[in-house]
């Protein structure tokens, strides 16, 4: 994880104890103390107002009011403080750290999204997530690389977009709901289906990434085609992806498609950031009875069994469904909703999980260096 460089200019005498506090204070998806997670980035004092500078390596906006407001409870303890002015930013770790493909201009990680089985809700988990990602303070773009049924511009309510191209080399991107967003889907007519054998799609995808002009982005989100045949491995070995989400519903059959899909992850050595259960239960409107039509709890145990983390559950609610139809995700179209957040609690662990993986990627790397 890269650190936020350090400006503090507290006396020692209240340096200690300050950074103490903070340490204590256990962020929820990094598992560390802000100080050990390289989180503090500004100290200095004006009367007895503190000012105090965090920067988090994964996004987390909607956080920041309950955060700080935690840390100055903790604070207040302190004689020497009693006002805390708080700024707060985010700064993802740039993906050419750990990936030996070459990366994609602007973009500093690129996260991939996929099942092992179609139509278990990998799409609209993808287009949630990039505009969760958003919504928590990131700059997010998505790369729509399911050729076999490119649905995220109609996801996104952008059908009509076609990319252009000033240069005659790179082309341009749709903009929707402040993410952008690339697809084989814009460049098909409306009956056309895509027709591509192995090696070609794998190469076409490629091309449709590298001569794209993607604004600066902290992340990519690669909703990938479903299943775990030769394109999604050259696609994987292609692409400088920093980490993967499975996508699964708790079925049976589903997970099994799961399990090849992190297996096929693990051979590539991209970290498998965590499992997203999809269509985990159904609760009734009215009576507010929960029901598991697909089983329960199969995500969790593979989870447990994988050593990822569940990065959560959702429910198969029709508002998930009218929502991605209508072209405006439920993340933006309902943010105040339950299932918003759930996105964007997702978000928030993916983020960290990156964050993380970071860490032991600079390990393993400087262990090799000194062999
Ligand atoms: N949690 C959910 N609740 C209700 N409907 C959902 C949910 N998740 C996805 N759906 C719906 O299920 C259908 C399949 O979803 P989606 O297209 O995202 O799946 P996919 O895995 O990407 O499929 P494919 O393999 O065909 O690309 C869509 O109609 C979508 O709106």
């Amino acid at each position: 994880m890269s650190s936020a460089s350090q400006d503090y200019r507290l006396s020692d005498e209240l340096l200690g104890p300050v950074l103490a506090i903070l340490d204590a204070y256990q962020d929820p998806y990094l598992a560390q103390g802000l100080v050990s997670a390289g989180c503090v980035s500004k100290l200095s004092i004006d009367g007895k107002r503190l000012q105090l500078g965090l920067c988090y390596p994964y996004p987390c906006m909607t956080q920041y009011r309950d955060t700080v407001m935690a840390i100055t409870k903790k604070l207040a303890v302190l004689d020497a403080i009693d006002e805390v002015e708080c700024e707060i930013d985010f700064q993802p770790a740039s993906i050419s750290a750990i990936s030996t493909v070459e990366p994609i201009p602007n973009v500093k990680q690129v996260i991939a999204v996929a099942s092992g089985k179609g139509g278990v809700g990998k799409s609209t988990t993808s287009v949630n997530l990039a505009l969760a990602l958003a919504a928590e303070g990131a700059k997010v773009g998505i790369l729509d690389a399911d050729i076999y049924g490119p649905s995220i511009p109609l996801m996104l309510g952008v059908s009509d977009f076609r990319p252009v191209s000033a240069d005659g080399k790179m082309m341009s991107a749709a903009t929707a709901h402040g993410i952008s967003a690339q697809s084989i889907g814009f460049m098909l007519a409306d009956d056309e289906a895509a027709v591509w054998r192995g090696p070609m799609a794998a190469g076409a995808l490629a091309q449709l990434l590298n001569e794209t002009l993607w604004p600066e982005l902290d992340y990519l989100v690669i909703d990938m085609p479903p299943g775990t045949g030769d394109i999604q491995l050259t696609l994987s070995q292609k692409v400088p992806v920093t980490g993967a989400v499975v996508v699964t519903t708790p079925q049976d059959i589903a997970l099994a498609d799961a399990k090849k899909g992190i297996s096929m992850f693990q051979k590539v050595n991209i970290p498998v950031l965590g499992i997203v259960e999809n269509m985990s239960f159904h609760m009734c409107s009215e009576c507010g009875h929960k029901e598991h039509p697909f089983g329960s709890h199969g995500g969790s145990k593979m989870a447990q069994r994988y050593q990822v983390p569940l990065l959560g559950e959702l429910p198969l609610k029709l508002n998930i469904r009218e929502d991605v139809d209508n072209g405006k995700p439920t993340v933006v179209a309902d943010p105040d909703s339950e299932v918003a957040a759930l996105y964007r609690e997702i978000a928030r662990k993916v983020g960290a999980q990156l964050a993380l993986t970071k860490v032991q990627s600079t390990v393993s790397i400087s262990i090799s260096d000194d062999e």
